[in-house]
């Protein structure tokens, strides 16, 4: 079978044909995933806390993201790849941020994330223009954590769903193919996959988003940190982790994951 492009991600996103996609890190779990159906592979800076044992995401380096979406591209011939660009390797200018992304292309990304609204368009502009599709993420930003005071739902308050509707309108004009909504209500995610032409990718944001994602380590149930209650282990009741991942991929395309207790109101 033939790669998964962007495009094909967007013609899905269109036919209303959710998006299934899961984190990432390593070249046997890629194959496993791709062959049980899920499109996108994510190499999320999450790898910090479920790999590496951190609190947060912030110490992860740009070489241990090559390093881990080198591993995922070897193993994965069907996917679409996703590398989440780490703290520290794109904020300070577009210029920053096009030599770090050039490198997560190298090592095999088919697209590069990074956080953050308003204040990133000028470095999505300058991506897409020359050449690298980027993914936004917006709603918590993991990297800002010590800024927001801590892994919370965002949006609740009518003005911060504002100006997050906004930032989604802004980064979709500077030209983002895919956006993560994290840890949003319901309602803003429902207003921002309406209003935007990429599609929206979410984790804690409701079913209405044109598709999810969840780490990896949590849908497995084996990750020893505090799990977020969006989260579901689908380990649970499946005899095997690739009978797992069928199962979040058939409850993904059906509509039945993410239910009311995985969600924000
Ligand atoms: N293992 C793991 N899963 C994730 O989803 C994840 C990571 N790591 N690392 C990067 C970010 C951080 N995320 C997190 C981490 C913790 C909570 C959490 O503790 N949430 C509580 C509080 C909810 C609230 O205050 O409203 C929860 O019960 O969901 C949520 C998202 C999401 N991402
Ligand atoms: C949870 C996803 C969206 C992410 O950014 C990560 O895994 O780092
Ligand atoms: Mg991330």
């Amino acid at each position: 079978m033939a790669r998964l492009t962007l495009t094909t991600l967007q013609k899905m996103a269109r036919a209303g044909e959710r998006i299934v996609s899961l984190t990432c890190y390593d070249a046997s779990f890629a194959r496993l995933l791709e062959t049980a159906g899920v499109e996108v592979l994510l190499v999320g800076d999450s790898l910090g806390m479920v790999l590496q044992g951190r609190e947060s995401t912030l110490a992860v380096s740009l070489e241990e993201m090559e390093y881990h979406t080198r591993c995922v591209a070897q193993g994965s011939s069907r996917a679409f790849i996703v590398a989440d660009l780490p703290f520290g390797s794109y904020q300070a200018s577009p210029r920053e941020a096009f030599a770090s992304a050039a490198r997560l292309m190298r090592a095999g990304a088919h697209m590069v994330k990074l956080e953050g609204g308003r204040v990133m368009e000028e470095t999505v502009r300058f991506l897409v223009e020359r050449g690298i599709p980027v993914c936004g993420h917006l709603g918590l930003l993991p990297q800002s954590v010590h800024q927001v005071g801590g892994y919370r739902v965002q949006g609740r308050e009518e003005s911060e769903a504002a100006r997050l509707l906004a930032d989604a309108r802004i980064l979709d004009q500077a030209g983002i193919g895919l956006l993560v909504l994290e840890m949003t209500t319901r309602l803003l995610a429902r207003q921002i996959s309406a209003a935007v032409a990429a599609p929206t990718i979410g984790i804690g944001a409701g079913p209405d988003c044109h598709g999810q994602v969840l780490v990896l380590y949590d849908m497995l149930g084996i990750y020893g940190g505090k799990v977020p209650r969006f989260a579901r282990n689908f380990l649970e009741g499946a005899h095997s982790i690739e009978a797992a991942v069928a199962a979040y991929v058939r409850a993904v395309k059906d509509g039945s994951f993410p239910g009311p207790e995985h969600g924000f109101d």
